[in-house]
């Protein structure tokens, strides 16, 4: 590449950069106190707001260029969405607001039941499009209103639910932003998964549960320490695919990728007190 090439290829790109809106809806004022934490009946204690000082670094981020993975029926697209050092501290944000739990479930084995627990911590939130909440994260009170009538949800729609209905917290909701207003999706739940040891992780599956459609958009953003995701076609066994997500990385899976290939996360394969990780998961339905 000549000298000139190189320097109109940097020129564009700081002119692209230039151009650019703010990441975020209203930009915070490095100087503005920390909002209030959301609260919410269906919260063990308020989750925290993000600090001001890491809003600004999430609205100061350079663009992410966006990489694709060409196999067949698969629609995978990644970014390096937040630089390594703005991914680390909303890491260690979200670990000590958010309020994370272990799935616990009952299965028949040699028919008796037993509890397995999932080995990984994990937090849902949102609702399906049935349903949503009045006002925003501000409010406390929000209440669960019918999509179509406005009027409250009666009692019992939620009643066997594995996930009842919770607010997206205003920590995820800015990061929800961030990923619809990158990827022109939009997306109604962000579920959160914390692997905090070596011996975490999530089995083999596809996000194809009914209640997600039948092309389910999927979007993870990694932080933390790289781990590795893999994938395999579900008939075409040598379909196979192994991408390390980095702390930072976004991942973003569209169009026929659940129906057709599984995917896994693996323990991470060296552990030090740092190298724990956590994956945001957003889920459109
Ligand atoms: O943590 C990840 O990267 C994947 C999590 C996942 O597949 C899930 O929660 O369904
Ligand atoms: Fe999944």
């Amino acid at each position: 590449m000549s000298k000139r090439t190189i320097t109109s290829f940097f020129a564009s790109r700081l002119a692209d950069t230039a151009s650019k809106k703010p990441r975020l809806d209203s930009p915070p004022d490095a100087d503005a106190p920390p909002s209030p934490p959301t609260t919410h009946p269906s919260y063990p204690h308020p989750i925290a707001a993000l600090p001001t000082s890491l809003l600004t670094l999430l609205d100061t981020s350079p663009p992410p260029a966006p990489h694709t993975i060409t196999k067949p029926d698969l629609s995978i697209t990644h970014y390096h969405f937040f630089p390594p050092p703005t991914a680390r501290q909303l890491f260690l944000s979200l670990r000590s607001s958010l309020p994370f739990y272990r799935v616990t479930y009952t299965i028949k084995r040699d028919s008796l039941d037993t509890t397995v627990r999932t080995p990984r911590y994990t937090t849902v939130f949102g609702v399906d499009a049935n349903s949503y909440f009045s006002g925003d994260s501000s409010h406390d009170a929000r209440a669960l209103l019918d999509s179509k009538t406005h009027k409250a949800v009666p009692g019992d729609r939620y009643r066997n639910c594995v996930c009842p209905p919770r607010p997206i917290p205003g920590c995820l909701e800015v990061l929800k932003n961030l990923v619809e207003r990158e990827t022109g999706e939009t997306f109604n739940f962000v579920l959160v998964n914390y692997y905090a040891s070596p011996s975490d992780s999530i089995a083999y599956h596809s996000d194809d549960e009914a209640f997600l459609g039948p092309n389910p958009t999927i979007a993870s953003l990694s932080l933390g320490a790289t781990r590795d995701f893999l994938m395999k076609h579900k008939e075409d066994k040598a379909q196979t695919l192994k991408l390390a997500l980095t702390n930072g990385e976004l991942l973003v899976m569209k169009g026929a990728t659940q129906r057709k290939w599984l995917h896994s996360s693996t323990s991470i394969p060296i552990y030090s007190p740092t190298a724990v990780d956590t994956s945001i998961y957003t889920k459109r339905i």
